[in-house]
């Protein structure tokens, strides 16, 4: 089998073997439209079968979609939750992705990937070989932020627990502790451990106290010490509806599936003449029956659905489901400028020792839509996350925070009037606190026609974020599709183990 990126050593996972005679027949409602939804149709609808999604926002997407707005100029703009990074090594996204876009023409590398603490110390991620251990080698040998003498001092047995990951053999082993207990126990270097964080943890949305140390390692692992893909990443051209979701709606359709955008799902129910009644809308609302359904919303909106679902699945399920942790809030705030920001700002900049910021972009140098308007106006699309921040957080404090800090980062920005803003402060990531491993519900549930998708859902591959939520997909699809004896899909993941057989051993033996 041909593998899917660069990395020889990425892992195959082929479908289960389809179980009796095939029989497309069935109809299935994938709730949710994000990621993980839109993964779990195609795999559906693809092999024939009568698909439903239904999605509650008025576009597709989910935390990665976008909506049309108007600046105060006039002209017509898309807001997004902002700035994501499309990994290399996500095989199963960028397989969902180029069924709209074979050539993944849409996606666009960012040559670098700089990381600026505020005490002045930086980082980069260009120029280093993709494979381990020589990117890890490499990075710490050019970094300012590993001394030899802080390196010295490094606990080998439990870095070397990094280079062991296996998923879920590190959450049996890691999950009890956080993220920065991991990091003392290994006696990280210091000056290091923003990198750790800003690269891994935060993007998590969590402050590292609040996050599985296993996931953490799971993170070193995908993106770092066990894939050959490399750090560097792509992101779109133009906003995310018309660059990835309006091609794969025209796609899912092109496979008969049905897309059903501005509908809610209020209740799943037993149904008479099929397994499901699902219920749409409000207090009026329709019930549809089907015989399957996938469950694709994030955390908060699969809460809301098994509250009010008494009769799916059975109670231990149903609780477990509730209560899934959500991450604190995260702010993006986009700003139109009336200046240029400097021509030596990157595309995308990590920061770290703020008070809140976590990142800028600078959107024109990488999508259309912003480049137009900074090309017209001559000013900037400039664009600045903060995770993690505190829970109740006064919206405007934060806005007005976020763009002091910027001022301090990008000091020509102070000058530059503010054309039109758009804040966008939400709270519907996951949080994988220590110890929740065990509560994770996985893809398939009591009720073998009722399956689940999303970044929240145990995978038992080391996929994270919106790899998870797409891996999840397919592998939602493929459980019930072998149902109806239909062929599945294969997802790929990283290898599924650490690269360096002598390493991986020497860490087993260590930790005995
Ligand atoms: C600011 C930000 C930056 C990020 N950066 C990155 C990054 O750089 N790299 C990365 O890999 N990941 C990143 N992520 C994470 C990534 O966005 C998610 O992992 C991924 O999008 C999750 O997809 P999903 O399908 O699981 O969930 P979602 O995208 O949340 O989709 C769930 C969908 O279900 C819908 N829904 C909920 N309830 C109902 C209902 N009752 N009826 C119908 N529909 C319903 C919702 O409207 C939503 O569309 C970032 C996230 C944010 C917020």
């Amino acid at each position: 089998m041909k593998v899917p990126g660069r990395d020889p050593r990425a892992r195959a996972v082929p479908a289960p073997a389809p179980l009796g005679r095939p029989d497309a027949s069935a109809r299935v409602a994938v709730v949710g439209g994000g990621i993980a939804g839109l993964a779990a149709a195609a795999g559906l609808a693809e092999r024939g079968v009568r698909t439903v999604l239904l999605e509650r926002e008025a576009y597709l997407g989910g935390r990665v979609g976008g909506w049309p707005t108007t600046l105060g100029d006039g002209t017509g703009a898309t807001m997004s939750r902002g700035f994501h990074a499309f990994f290399r090594q996500y095989y199963n996204l960028r397989a969902l992705l180029r069924r709209a876009d074979p050539d993944l023409g849409m996606l666009t590398p960012l040559p670098d990937y700089p990381l600026a603490h505020r005490d002045g110390a930086a980082d980069r991620f260009a120029g280093l070989p993709a494979a381990p251990p020589w990117n890890a080698m490499a990075f710490a040998a050019r970094s300012p932020s590993f001394t030899w003498r802080e390196l010295s001092r490094v606990n080998v047995a439990a870095a070397l627990q990094l280079l062991d990951v296996d998923v879920p053999g590190v959450y049996e082993r890691l999950d009890h502790i956080d993220a920065l207990d991991l990091l003392e126990r290994i006696r990280f270097p210091r000056a290091a451990r923003h990198l750790a964080f800003e690269v891994f943890s935060r993007s998590f949305f969590a402050d590292p106290r609040l996050l599985s140390a296993a996931e953490l390692a799971a993170m070193f692992h995908i993106y770092f010490l066990g894939s050959a893909e490399g750090l560097l990443f792509d992101v779109p051209r133009s906003p995310f509806p018309q660059a990835l979701w309006e091609p794969l709606a025209a796609h899912l359709r092109g496979c008969g599936a049905e897309v059903r955008t501005a509908t809610a799902v209020e209740e799943v129910a037993p149904g008479g003449r099929r397994r499901f009644a699902v219920r749409t809308g409000g207090s009026g609302g329709e019930d549809e029956e089907f015989d399957a359904v996938v469950l694709a919303t994030d955390v908060g909106g699969l809460r809301r659905i098994v509250e009010r679902s008494p009769g799916i699945a059975d109670d231990a399920w149903r609780k477990r489901a509730a209560n899934r942790p959500g991450a604190p809030p995260f702010l993006v705030s986009r700003l139109w400028l009336e200046r240029p920001v400097a021509a030596r700002r990157p595309g995308f900049l990590g920061t770290s020792g703020h008070p809140s910021l976590d990142n800028i972009s600078v959107l024109e140098r990488y999508e259309d839509e912003a480049r137009a308007w900074a090309g017209r106006t001559g000013g900037s699309v400039v664009e600045l996350h903060a995770y993690a921040l505190a829970e109740g957080c006064d919206e405007r404090t934060e806005h007005e925070r976020l763009i002091a800090q910027m001022h301090e980062v990008y000091p020509e920005t102070a000058a530059a009037r503010i054309v039109d803003e758009r804040h966008e402060l939400r709270a519907d990531c996951p949080l994988f606190p220590p110890g929740g491993f065990a509560e994770r519900p996985a893809v398939g549930t009591p009720d073998p026609f009722l399956v689940l998708a999303g970044d929240h859902v145990r995978v038992d591959l080391p996929v994270a974020l919106m790899e998870r939520a797409a891996t999840s997909g397919f592998l939602a699809a493929n459980a019930l599709l072998r149902r109806w004896g239909l062929p599945g899909h294969t997802v790929w993941s990283v290898p599924d183990r650490g690269r360096i057989p002598p390493l991986r051993a020497l860490a087993r033996r260590l930790r005995r």
